[in-house]
């Protein structure tokens, strides 16, 4: 991210969509790394405020298809990405639509928690300062406060906020790098195996927060762990050699797929 980008207007409006639309509408995506075909063909909707779960065997594609969703994989060379994904109807591929806008509406949890080596307040004041969201320093201060409740942590860090980010333990240091996504007011939060390095009780805490947090925003998390999957989504979605084998309601998924690959994944027979 850097300064001259941020201040590009961006194309991507902030409107609500109508109730029965979409959030992201996918159609044709393919991804290619070089001679690899990584992602076949895929299309898919995703609800507005819910959690929609990609699952799948190792290599199947779930974090291809998920950086896709925000153009994070415009920053890998090799990459290219072919079809069309809409947000709100618009869209995101458009060369008219700023990458660092969109990502900003889009935000991302990695897989292991990656503060700045910055303080607590810093992390969280960085994005809504580049993005010129606060005119003073008691607004900027009134976000990093709301960002850090949602975020489920003001409570633990309130009194610490100008100690450095990284002291945390590694579920409060998550749980940070969701409340540096939710200051920026993205609609949509991807999150790529968010809770693979956290212990049993910090996953708890990520796991209640996603739940909690899907009231406001459109969440799409990568998960290994078929329980995670079954608990925190509505929608799951399996992958398989690069192929999306099928997408519904988690209940239906978890109980009575159509695709006998889905089965096999779910009873560990594979992957
Ligand atoms: N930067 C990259 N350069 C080259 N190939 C890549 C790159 N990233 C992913 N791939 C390849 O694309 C395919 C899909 O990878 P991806 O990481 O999306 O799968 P995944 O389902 O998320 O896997 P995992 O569950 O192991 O994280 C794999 O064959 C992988 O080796």
């Amino acid at each position: 991210m850097n300064n001259m980008s941020a201040t590009i207007t961006t194309t991507i409006s902030t409107k609500a969509p109508a109730m029965n639309q979409p959030k992201i509408s996918a159609r044709g995506v393919q991804v290619h790394y070089g001679d690899k075909h990584a992602l076949k063909d895929v299309s898919i909707e995703i609800h507005p405020r819910s959690v929609t779960a990609f699952i799948g065997p190792s290599g199947c594609g779930k974090s291809t298809f998920l950086r896709c969703l925000n153009r994070m994989n415009d920053t890998i060379d090799i990459c290219r990405v072919a079809g069309h994904i809409a947000i709100d109807g618009e869209d995101i591929y458009d060369p008219k639509v700023d990458p660092v806008q969109l990502r900003a509406k889009v935000g991302m949890v990695f897989q292991k928690p990656n503060p700045f080596p910055k303080t607590i307040y810093e992390n969280v004041a960085y994005g809504p300062r580049i993005h010129g969201l606060a005119a003073k320093k008691a607004d900027l201060d009134d976000i990093v406060a709301s960002a850090l409740q949602r975020a489920g942590l003001w409570n633990e860090v309130k009194d610490r906020l100008h100690a450095p980010g990284t002291g945390l333990s590694g579920g409060q240091q998550q749980r940070l790098c969701i409340a540096r996504a939710v200051a920026v007011s993205p609609e949509v939060i991807l999150m790529d195996e968010p809770c693979s390095a956290l212990d049993p009780i910090a996953t708890a805490k990520v796991e209640e927060l996603i739940h909690e947090l899907r009231e406001n925003f459109t969440i799409v998390i990568v998960t290994h762990s078929m329980q995670q999957a079954a608990r925190v989504s509505q929608r799951t979605a399996m992958f398989h050699l690069g192929n999306l084998v099928e997408v519904d309601d988690t209940d239906k998924i978890f109980t009575n797929p159509d695709d006998q690959r889905t089965q096999d994944y779910i009873m560990g027979r594979f992957g």
